[in-house]
């Protein structure tokens, strides 16, 4: 933590009333299965390709061009990366298809038998931060890119504990633009009724740390799982931790 924070019980600054928290690598241990599932999908399109085969890089290739972002989003950015220009398609457009939602829905089947198989697994330290906010009185909500949050947090046993949710769904639904832009989390913060300011953003995605700063939030937390303390304080954490009970440990040391 940071000298200058002021320490509260949960060891975030006095003036934060809600905390924001995005879901996969922050609250469930899902961020893994995503990068798999997409290395699996982008990997198949690639070797299907003319030319040379470079593989998706799960961790690079991940952080910088999809973790954080939408299906579709993540889908373009990384193909761009690669100079790869695909038409949208459409929504249904079966997996495989050669457009942007085909292959984000291939990712998608992928993914979805993978949570099936292996299950979802929750941060412990993170449901005792989530716990000790609740007790705390602080708001919470969930703000993530995933259209499976919903079903995510069920699995994980955690869907009680938030009050407002912000998801893939939602940003089709409401048309909101997807992180790095703030639409979501400031969304999450005015269904709560809670200035900006007064909330607090939690991520292990650089484009959602980028969202928090962008949006004016008063503590942006990264989350670092992969090593990435440096990336994520440069777009803009104000602290890093590897795991949210940490933020609690510096009041068991008072
Ligand atoms: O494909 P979904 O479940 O809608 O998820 C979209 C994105 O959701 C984000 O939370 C993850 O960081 C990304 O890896 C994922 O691709």
């Amino acid at each position: 933590m940071d000298d200058a924070t002021e320490s509260t019980k949960t060891g975030l600054p006095e003036r934060i009333r809600a905390c924001l928290f995005d879901l996969d690598g922050v609250l469930t241990e899902t961020a893994k299965v995503h990068a798999a599932a997409w290395k699996q999908m982008f990997d198949a399109y690639l070797k299907s390709r003319p030319g040379p085969f470079v593989p998706f890089d799960p961790v690079a290739d991940y952080d910088r061009y999809v973790d954080g972002k939408t299906r579709s989003d993540g889908t373009r950015s990384f193909l761009a990366s690669r100079n790869i220009n695909l038409p949208d398609g459409s929504p249904d457009d079966p997996p495989g298809t050669e457009t942007i939602n085909g292959l984000g829905n291939a990712k998608n089947e992928i993914v979805l038998k993978l949570l099936d198989t292996q299950g979802v697994h929750v941060y412990e330290g993170s449901v005792r931060f989530l716990k000790a906010v609740r007790a705390a009185g602080l708001h919470r909500a969930v703000v993530s890119s995933s259209a499976n949050c919903a079903n995510v947090l069920k699995a994980a046993g955690i869907d009680d504990m938030f009050e407002v949710r912000i998801d893939g769904v939602t940003i089709a639904k409401e048309n909101l633009p997807g992180k790095p832009a703030p639409d979501t989390y400031l969304a999450a913060a005015k269904k709560l009724g809670i200035d900006p300011d007064q909330a607090a953003v939690f991520e292990d995605a650089l484009a959602g740390v980028e969202a928090g700063r962008s949006g004016g939030f008063g503590f942006v937390v990264g989350v670092d799982r992969v090593g990435q303390a440096d990336a994520l304080r440069s777009s803009g954490a104000d602290t890093v931790v590897t795991d949210l009970a940490d933020l609690l440990k510096q009041e068991d040391q008072a």
